[in-house]
């Protein structure tokens, strides 16, 4: 059963049990560009009382110098080192674990930040945002010429998406190319409510070819594997904050370390009832811990 924290007492006790905190991001953090409520100063006590702080998100439509570039806006203290999104983890699978042969390509569906991070891999791509691709007018299989270089097709958040990329990355994967997923969220929260998620984009072409997709993003094994090339933590004393159950909950329980989740962004008290992956912890905000300031 989830220790549901209330008091000043439970959340100094909380602090103190933990070295490192990993945060992740849509729902806790902010909704969208509405930054949740106390959690800027919370972020800056944890840094001056000397905790480790490190960003997890599974949205891959930024890059990791994107994410910085949003922070440093918001006022919140973090390093491009500090942050990890599955645009990022997807790029390092295909770098390290897929070793694609230097002449082969990435048909993309998603945003810039995640071309710019198969770029930092090394990784060719087409798609995305190719004004060829970001078109509503009528796709024509009779004319389409397939890059015949193009090996993998890999699905992220695409606030463009339309029925040309679906096509295209569908005429790829019949052809055999590999189907990967930046994340399978089926929501996005946003200021004001949910929006379909990067699960919910990739499901349409899961469902046309009928296979699921290979995902890269929370509570897979690459982010926690590209967190720990870089900063070396104390599992017993690390804490993932989240909030969502399938993705951030189960991704710390997979990691070996606790979990609190926050109930500022997808999962409802109804869900929390009945939940099969049960947290360490509950809070309804990380800005309510900053009663400890
Ligand atoms: O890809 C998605 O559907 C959304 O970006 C999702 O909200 C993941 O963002 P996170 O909560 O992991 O920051
Ligand atoms: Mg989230």
């Amino acid at each position: 059963m989830a220790a549901r924290l209330k008091s000043q007492e439970e959340y100094a006790t909380l602090i103190d049990k933990y070295d490192t905190f990993l945060f992740d991001c849509d729902g806790v953090l902010w909704n969208g560009d509405a930054v949740v409520d106390g959690v800027i100063d919370v972020l800056r006590m944890l840094r001056e009382k000397n905790k480790s702080v490190i960003f997890v998100t599974n949205n891959a439509s930024k890059s990791r110098v994107d994410y910085k570039g949003k922070f440093d806006k918001m006022g919140v203290q973090a390093t491009e080192e500090e942050i990890f999104g599955s645009a990022y983890a997807s790029a390092v699978y295909i770098s390290t674990v897929l070793r694609l042969p230097p002449t082969s390509k990435v048909y993309v569906i998603g945003m810039p930040g995640l071309e710019h991070e198969l770029d930092t891999e090394g990784i060719a791509h087409i798609g995305g945002s190719d004004p060829a691709d970001n078109t509503l007018e009528p796709f024509k299989l009779s004319t389409f010429v397939k890059d015949e270089k193009v090996s993998v097709v890999l699905c992220g958040l695409d606030l463009h998406i339309n029925y040309t990329k679906y096509c295209k990355a569908f005429q790829y994967l019949r052809a055999g190319a590999t189907f990967l997923a930046t994340n399978v969220d089926s929501t996005y929260p946003v200021d004001g409510g949910l929006l379909p998620g990067s699960g919910a984009l990739t499901y349409v072409l899961a469902k046309a070819m009928g296979v699921e997709p290979l995902s890269i993003g929370k509570p897979g094994k690459t982010m926690m594997d590209c967190i720990k090339a870089k900063h070396s933590f104390d599992p017993a004393r690390t804490l993932m904050v989240g909030d969502r159950l399938d993705t951030d909950i189960l991704f710390g329980k997979n990691g070996g370390v606790s979990t609190l989740l926050v109930m500022t962004g997808v999962t409802t008290e109804a869900v929390l009832e009945s939940t099969t992956i049960v947290p360490d912890y509950v809070i309804d905000s990380l800005g309510d811990l900053r009663v400890l300031i």
